[in-house]
């Protein structure tokens, strides 16, 4: 499978170290970023390609990552589709946009093509599909992350947010995409609460769902990136899983 990927930062220094390291079928082979000295550095690790724009991957690669930013997903994913190609997103909270859900959904009918969405920061997501064959009654996440995570200097612990998935993308756009993938597979804007805690040095993600299959509650207590702070080493690991996973003809988990 030859990758692309778009956004050369904390996520895809991860992707590429693991892909140099082990032996998979996944060739990552280009590289874009809207800065592109981090697309030349990263490339350069795998004798891999950095393009000026996405469209000169276009036509050589079975699937693009994304991996930069809720503007990078409008932008960019819809030309990926219309090229008929597979896109794995990362930046989920875009998804929350219905217009542009709706947007994307139909482009990857029309164009017999894939969007993946890997479980990123969160775990249960495996649980939480299956439970939503039945009825999910409530869904509610809490995240806790330290202050440099979030971007701000306090001694304080204190709840930043209270309110549901939609707004909450649009208020912390790089630090709760998780909340769009929680309301994604329970088709629900999920109830969410963002927690500023100076006493814990990683990313943690509390899950509880109800509903008629019972009770379920997560907790993943997250290993933060060198590179970025605001993000889990968990989430770049997740969408590593998802692609390899592409390619196993032997599937465990739902
Ligand atoms: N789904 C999930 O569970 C998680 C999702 N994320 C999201 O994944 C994305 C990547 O995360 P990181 O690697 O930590 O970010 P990062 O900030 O380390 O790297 C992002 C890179 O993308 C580039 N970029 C941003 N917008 C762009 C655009 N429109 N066109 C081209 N390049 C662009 C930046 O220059 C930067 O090099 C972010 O949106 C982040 O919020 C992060 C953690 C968990
Ligand atoms: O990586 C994490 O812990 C979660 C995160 O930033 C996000 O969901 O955007």
């Amino acid at each position: 499978m030859i990758v692309g990927i778009v956004g050369c930062g904390a996520i895809a220094n991860i992707i590429t170290s693991y892909i140099l390291e082990e032996d998979s079928n996944i060739q990552l082979k280009f590289f874009y970023d809207r800065d592109l000295e981090k697309a030349e550095n990263l490339s350069s690790i795998v004798d891999g390609i950095a393009v000026l724009k996405v469209e000169d991957m276009l036509d050589k690669v079975d699937l693009v990552i994304e991996a930069a930013s809720p503007e990078a997903v409008a932008e960019i994913v819809p030309d990926i589709l219309k090229a008929g190609k597979d896109v794995l997103i990362m930046s989920v909270g875009a998804l929350m946009d219905k217009e542009l859900r709706s947007k994307i959904e139909n482009l990857a009918s029309k164009n017999n093509a894939n969007v993946y969405i890997p479980s990123g920061a969160i775990v249960g997501l495996d649980g939480i599909k299956a439970a939503s064959i039945g009825k999910i009654t409530s869904v509610k996440l809490v995240t806790r992350k330290p202050p440099r995570s979030l971007g701000i200097s306090t001694d304080e612990k204190k709840v930043l947010y209270k309110g549901n998935a939609s707004e909450a993308v649009k208020k912390f756009p790089l630090n709760i995409n998780v909340a769009a993938t929680l309301s994604i597979a329970c088709n629900m804007d999920v109830e969410v609460e963002i927690i500023v805690d100076p006493q814990v040095d990683r990313n943690l993600h509390e899950i509880t769902v109800k509903g008629d299959f019972g009770e379920l509650k997560t907790i993943a207590k997250n290993i933060r990136c060198s590179l970025n702070p605001k993000t889990s080493v968990l989430a770049a690991y997740s969408a590593i899983k998802l692609l390899k996973s592409l390619s196993e003809n032997f599937k465990v988990g739902t």
